[in-house]
């Protein structure tokens, strides 16, 4: 990919993708990112060896992708701080905050803008991501492919064609990364009790959900026909998934992704509102 990437902002997800793109081949010349300290930059500069900006708008003044990954709750005063710059220099805008709706985003960048929602997760760092994309009606394919390529540099992308459903792609990718480290928690604990080392209840708690997840991922049988081959009849499985049924799983993790869900769009009354 030859295009210049700026990120506006420098945290977890934007370091995550841009570590991603470097192992995928990125030349660092070509990144750049921003963050208001340069005492919070020089260890990223350090790392992965991008250029590195405490000016948003001299950041963005020679990009052809903009990638806006700060808070949401600082991203209108982000966007229209950039709003003269993006407005000149007309870059592909991908916006990476939960909730917020590329509507609003456009309007705090002055309108008609380029613009791609992507909700990714931070598995992209190790290039497992799982990115859901949408773009506004000003997207040409052309940057629909520079986006694919982007976040496919960096794991799987699926594009949604209502901007709606990235609330649940949030709910089912963005978020999850941290429903499996809670399952790893508990597991080590439980394990522990039962008189595993931790670290050894760790490696194999993780190295389970790796070998489970690219069985999953590999094999032409749906995840249900994967369990029912671990459940011998009358045997230690078949007890351990009676009772996470009888304790109602299947419905806290219904409820925990409606939540989250949900959260999304508040975020976005919230955040459009003012
Ligand atoms: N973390 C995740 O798993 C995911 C996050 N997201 C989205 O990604 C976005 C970033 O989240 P995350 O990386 O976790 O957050 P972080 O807090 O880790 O990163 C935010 C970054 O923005 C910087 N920043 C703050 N103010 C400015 C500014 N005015 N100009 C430029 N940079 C600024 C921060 O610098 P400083 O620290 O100095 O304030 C920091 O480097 C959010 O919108 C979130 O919704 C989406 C999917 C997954
Ligand atoms: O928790 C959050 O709001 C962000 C968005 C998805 C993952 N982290």
């Amino acid at each position: 990919m030859t295009n210049k990437i700026t990120f506006i902002g420098a945290g977890n997800m934007a370091t995550a993708i841009i570590g991603g793109l470097i192992d995928s081949g990125a030349a660092p010349t070509d990144l750049t990112a921003t963050a208001p300290s340069s005492s919070e930059l020089a260890p990223v500069k350090e790392r992965l060896g991008i250029n590195i900006h405490t000016d948003n708008n001299v950041a963005v003044s020679h990009a052809d992708v903009v990638v806006l990954a700060v808070k949401p709750q600082i991203m209108r005063v982000v966007c229209e701080e950039l709003r003269e710059t993006i407005q000149q220099q007309r870059p592909l805008v991908i916006s990476i905050a939960a909730g917020l709706d590329a509507a609003t985003i456009d309007q705090w960048l002055g309108g008609n803008n380029a613009l791609v929602r992507c909700m990714p997760n931070t598995p992209s760092l190790v290039g497992y991501g799982a990115s859901g994309l949408f773009a506004n009606s000003a997207v040409s394919d052309t940057q629909r492919d520079i986006a694919t390529q982007l976040m496919n540099a960096v794991g799987i992308v699926e594009w949604v064609e209502e901007e709606s459903l990235l609330d649940a792609v949030t709910a089912v990718s963005g978020s999850a990364p941290a429903y499996f480290f809670l399952m790893f928690e508990a597991m080590e604990e439980a394990a522990v009790t039962l008189g595993l080392p931790a670290e050894t209840a760790r490696r194999l708690a993780i190295q389970t959900a790796l070998g489970a997840a690219t069985m999953a991922q590999k094999s032409d049988k749906d995840p249900a026909t994967l369990k029912q081959n671990v459940m011998s009849p009358g045997g230690t499985t078949e007890r351990a998934i009676h009772h996470l049924e009888e304790a109602q799983l299947r419905t806290t993790i219904a409820d925990a992704m409606e939540a989250c869900a949900k959260r999304a769009q508040e975020m976005a009354r919230e955040l459009s509102s003012h």
